[in-house]
Formats: C-alpha cells, structure tokens, sequence
C-alpha cells in the first residue's frame, strides 16, 4: 500500500473531518458543532493520509497551556481528531501519524503531548500514560443532603442566558483553571465550546442554563446545566445535568451544589467529568447513594524529558536519576538527574549511576501527580536500584489536588 502523509490544507478539513466521522460511526455531527471544530483546526498542525483521492488518515493537534504541579501553564499538544479508515486498517497508518506528530511537536518546543483516549490500549505504545481520572455520579436527592459551610446562605443566585454572562463565566474559569494540575488555559474561540449546544445533542434535556452566584453584587462562581423532566404516575422524576462548575471560594462553590440539588420536580444530579476528589463528596450525607464511577481520563506523553521535568515543582526535596527508555523517541532516552523542591526544579542528563529505571509512559503517568511512582513499582513497572528512592520519587511527584482535565478536545 503506497500512502502519502502531509500537512492539512485548508481546502480539505470538510473531506477530511468527514472521514473523522466515518470513523466514529459515520453519524454526521450537528452543523454548530461542525462548525466550531472547523474554526478550531489548526489545520497546519493537522495531518491527512491519502490512498490516492482518498483521505485514509487524519490526526491534529491543539497548541494549548497545561497546568502542571507547581502552576505554571506549560506548552502541550493536544492530540485529537485521530482516525483510519476501516479499508486501512492495521497496516501502520496511525504509527506513520504518530510518528510524523510527536516529530513535530519536538520541532515546535512543546515538552508534552496530552491526549483522551476512544481505547485505553491504544496509544501505550506511543509512550503515553494514563495520567488523570475522571469522577462520575448520578445523586439520589431524595436520600443525599448537603452540608454547607457558614456563610453559605449570605451568597445570592443569579439565573442568566449562557451566552449573556459568558465573560464573567471564562473571567472565573481563567482563575480557576490552572489551580489545579490538568487544567487548560482557554485559547480564544475554546469558550464556544463551553457553550455548545446543538439541539440534536440534547437528548431530551433542556437548553442550557446559566446559575450565578454572587457575593456583594459580584459574580464569585458558576454552573451551567440542563434539566431533563420525566412524568411517571407517582410524580415528576426529573435530573438535573451538570456540564461544569467553577468557583471562587468553598461557600460559593457550596451554594451551587446547594442550587443543583434543590430545583423542584428533579431527585438525580447527574455528573460527568468531576475531579475523583471533588470537595462535593465532603458535602453529601450519604457517598454511597451517589453513585460514584472513576474512569480514566487523560493520557500525557513527555515528549521532552528534561524539559518536562524541570517545568513543574515537587511537594518534596527531590535528588534522583532516573534511566529512561523510550523507543518511540529515543532523544530521550538515557539518564537524567532530577533535582528539585517546592519552588523550581533542574533536569539534565548525566552518566551518575540511576536511582530508578522506567519507561517514558510510566513518568508521564505519573507526571501530573495523579499516579504514584510507588504504585507503579509495586506494579513492576519502575525499578528501583537504589533503596528509598522510590519512595522519594513517588512523595516528590504527588500533588495535594488530583489532577483533572476540565473538558474534552
Ligand atoms: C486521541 C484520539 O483522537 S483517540 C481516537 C482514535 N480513533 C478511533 O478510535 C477511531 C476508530 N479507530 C481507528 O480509526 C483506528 O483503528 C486507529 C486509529 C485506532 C488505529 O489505526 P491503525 O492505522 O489501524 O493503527 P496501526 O496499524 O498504525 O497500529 C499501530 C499499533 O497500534 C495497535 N492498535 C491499533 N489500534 C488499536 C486498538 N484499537 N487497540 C489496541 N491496539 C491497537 C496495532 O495493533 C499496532 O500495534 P503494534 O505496534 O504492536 O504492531
């Protein structure tokens, strides 16, 4: 099979982005949603593969800020929009695509490749690993209560059109976002997406909506949901359904789980994509009534070890070698001293004797802070040839916040 790999031109994201459907199920998206993919292609970061006329093969890449322990935002590429096309199959086109973009997100000075994975077994091989997790829940209101901390019910609420306060909303999502490592800074024209809403994506919920909560007339946070209302013959059965939530402090953050849980004729809160150590989880009564499903989430690749590594901070002194292999991009391969503390790190490489030998997946799992060193030693998966430093290692890497990626790309 002779196939051609190039750069996307701009003339070809509608046949192109059409094969990305094909892949998924051939359901054609909405057009506002279509639309707004299109205007977000960076098509000179997006790769197609030809078989003649015929576009085999697509990937892209976001130029976004990943918030990595420590707060700084740290240039990541965002992989997404990656597909073959059944008739291609198993025959390398996804390995020339990975290839040809990790090649060029090293060219471009990014240190790390993020991404979510369709199939978790997918892109291992590529030297990502599983770095952030994902909490869902569907609440039982009927049986859950909330315990608010003082001060709560001095907050006021405010119902809006989405749109109508969307400035406010990004003013308290840009604050927010980088707290927490995983989070994205917003590019310009990403809040669209906190805003989507086809109609034929609603599935029986309402449009979205907009509370704001607000203290001495000042917006301190925000949820945007939709309620979806079922009539059964012992009464309203209706959910609300959160898309996301941001705020300022814990009583306003408070008053909004306290507004989602009370709106009449509903009994279910259903969330998607919380952090697995939401502070919400310490406001119910009853944990157990919720729900509670974690899944994966976020896969992050080091594209440049050193770089990577010296661009976020550690709970923790930290003075380590590690002895790194990563086939897919030997340049990082070899060891690396990592030294390191709460306010900066170092990373170079030396030819001192390792304290811990592991693959690049591995150290981009545990990147984040969200997977510990430790436990991917007891899984066998790092080595430890000096006693103690995995420990150290898996102390330094952690974070007090579980890492999370507030939307998906
Ligand atoms: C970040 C994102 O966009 S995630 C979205 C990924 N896309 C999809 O899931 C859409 C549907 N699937 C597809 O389009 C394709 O099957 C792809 C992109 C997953 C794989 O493309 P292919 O060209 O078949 O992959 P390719 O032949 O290059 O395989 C490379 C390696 O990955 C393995 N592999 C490929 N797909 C899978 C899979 N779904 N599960 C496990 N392993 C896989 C291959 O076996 C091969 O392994 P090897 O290196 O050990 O030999």
């Amino acid at each position: 099979m002779t196939t051609d790999l190039r750069v996307l031109r701009p003339a070809e994201w509608g046949a192109w982005y059409t094969k990305l459907e094909d892949a998924f199920g051939g359901i054609t998206e909405a057009p506002e949603k279509r639309q707004l993919w299109h205007d977000l292609t960076e098509t000179e970061r997006s790769l197609a593969v030809w078989d003649g006329a015929e576009c085999v093969g697509t990937a892209t890449a976001f130029s976004f800020q990943l918030a990595v322990p420590g707060g700084a935002a740290v240039p990541t590429a965002g992989v997404s929009f990656v597909s073959v096309q059944p008739t291609h199959r198993r025959r390398g086109v996804l390995r020339s695509m990975m290839r040809r973009q990790l090649d060029d997100v090293r060219a471009a000075g990014e240190p790390l490749a993020a991404l979510t994975a369709s199939e978790p077994d997918i892109y291992g091989r590529f030297g990502y690993g599983f770095a952030t997790q994902s909490l869902y829940a569907s609440i039982d209101l009927t049986q859950v209560r909330l315990s608010v901390p003082d001060g709560t019910d001095a907050l006021s609420l405010r119902l809006a059109a989405p749109e109508s306060v969307l400035d406010i909303c990004e003013a308290i999502y840009a604050e927010r976002a980088i707290q927490r490592p995983g989070g994205l800074a917003r590019r310009p024209g990403w809040e669209r997406l906190a805003l989507l809403d086809p109609p034929a994506d609603r599935a029986g919920t309402s449009p979205l909506k907009c509370v704001l909560v607000q203290e001495n007339g000042q917006p301190v946070g925000y949820a945007r949901y939709a309620i979806k209302l079922e009539w059964q013959l012992t009464g309203a059965q209706g959910s609300v359904h959160l898309r996301d939530i941001e705020a300022l402090h814990p009583r306003a953050y408070a008053a909004l789980w306290r507004f989602l849980s009370e709106i009449d004729l509903t009994s279910t809160l259903v969330l998607r994509n919380r952090p697995v150590d939401d502070p919400l989880l310490h406001l119910v009564s009853d944990i157990r009534r919720c729900s509670v499903r974690i899944t994966d989430r976020m896969y992050v690749r080091l594209v440049e070890v050193g770089a990577a590594l010296a661009a976020r901070t550690y709970a923790a002194p930290v003075e380590l070698v590690f002895e790194v292999t990563d086939p897919f991009c030997p340049w990082n391969e070899g060891r690396w001293r990592l030294s390191g503390d709460r306010a900066g790190a170092t990373c170079a490489r030396t030819t001192d004797a390792a304290d811990l030998a592991l693959s690049v997946r591995e150290l981009s799992s545990a990147y984040l802070g969200g997977v510990s060193l430790a436990v991917l030693g007891q899984a066998g998966r790092v080595q430890e040839l000096r006693k103690g430093a995995l420990s150290e290692a898996a102390v330094a890497f952690g974070h007090e916040l579980a890492p999370w990626l507030p939307h998906n790309f």
